[in-house]
């Protein structure tokens, strides 16, 4: 039987053997929540970089650029982290560049030994979990945390994929557990579970609050992103 893994925070990925594995990663506030809306909202690709120099310079190759750090859009780029911000009508069948404090980063770790990196968040979950379902591999999701730190929403999101593939997945390791009962104790009202984490009171105090409750709803899009070579597309 096939298994699935969570990895807590990218700090702990060098735990990990990830040859033979369909990593996912997921950063629900709020990069990979921006790269599903921005795919099911008609973007061409994203192209995820760990810093803001490699976007800059994507920016120059006439990318569509988006730079956040702390939460906040850095000075120059067109976008900033907020999954409305990928709403446009501007950007349909554009190809934009994206660099994240947490999300970005999480992918570029595991990019270069994974089979396959997808992209999940809640705004997806029924399209990821049929997607794997029909994987020959192993999986590991991967949280993006904060800045090394596991974080309440990524792992409540590791656990809700946990708990809708347990019949299909084993789950080998307590962080899969962990993450499956956190869910479970928290899937009747996510919105209240994550009420006062970390990243909820960050992005509060810069009065961003739509994009948590937009972040946290369930099956939204049936998108499916892939990493193909630098670039995530949308899988079919
Ligand atoms: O913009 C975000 O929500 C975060 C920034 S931080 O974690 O609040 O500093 O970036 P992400 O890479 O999407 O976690």
């Amino acid at each position: 039987m096939k298994q699935l893994d969570v990895c807590l925070t990218p700090d702990l990925l060098h735990l990990h053997q990830l040859n033979n594995v369909v990593v996912v990663v997921a950063d629900i506030f709020r990069a990979t929540s921006c790269m599903v809306t921005g795919l099911a909202y008609g973007v061409g690709s994203i192209t995820p970089v760990a810093t803001v120099e490699e976007c800059k310079a994507l920016q120059e190759k006439g990318y569509f650029a988006a730079a956040e750090r702390n939460a906040m859009k850095v000075e120059g780029f067109d976008l900033d982290n907020s999954p409305f911000s990928y709403m446009s009508e501007r950007l349909i069948g554009s190809h934009i560049a994206m660099t994240t404090t947490n999300g970005t980063l999480s992918i570029a770790k595991a990019k270069s030994a994974a089979v396959k990196v997808l992209i999940g968040a809640f705004l997806n979950l029924g399209a990821l979990v049929n997607e794997l379902r029909s994987e020959q591999y192993d999986v590991l999701v991967l949280c993006a945390g904060w800045k090394g730190r596991p974080n309440l929403e990524d792992t409540l999101f590791a656990g809700a994929l946990a708990e809708a593939l347990k019949d299909e997945f084993i789950l080998v390791e307590d962080a899969a557990l962990m993450a499956q009962r956190l869910y479970q104790q928290g899937r009747g009202n996510l919105l209240n579970f994550v009420a006062n984490s970390s990243h909820v009171r960050r992005l509060q105090r810069l009065g961003i609050q739509k994009d948590i409750s937009y972040s946290l709803q369930t099956d939204l899009y049936d998108v499916v992103p892939v990493l193909r070579g630098s670039r995530l597309v949308a899988m079919h």
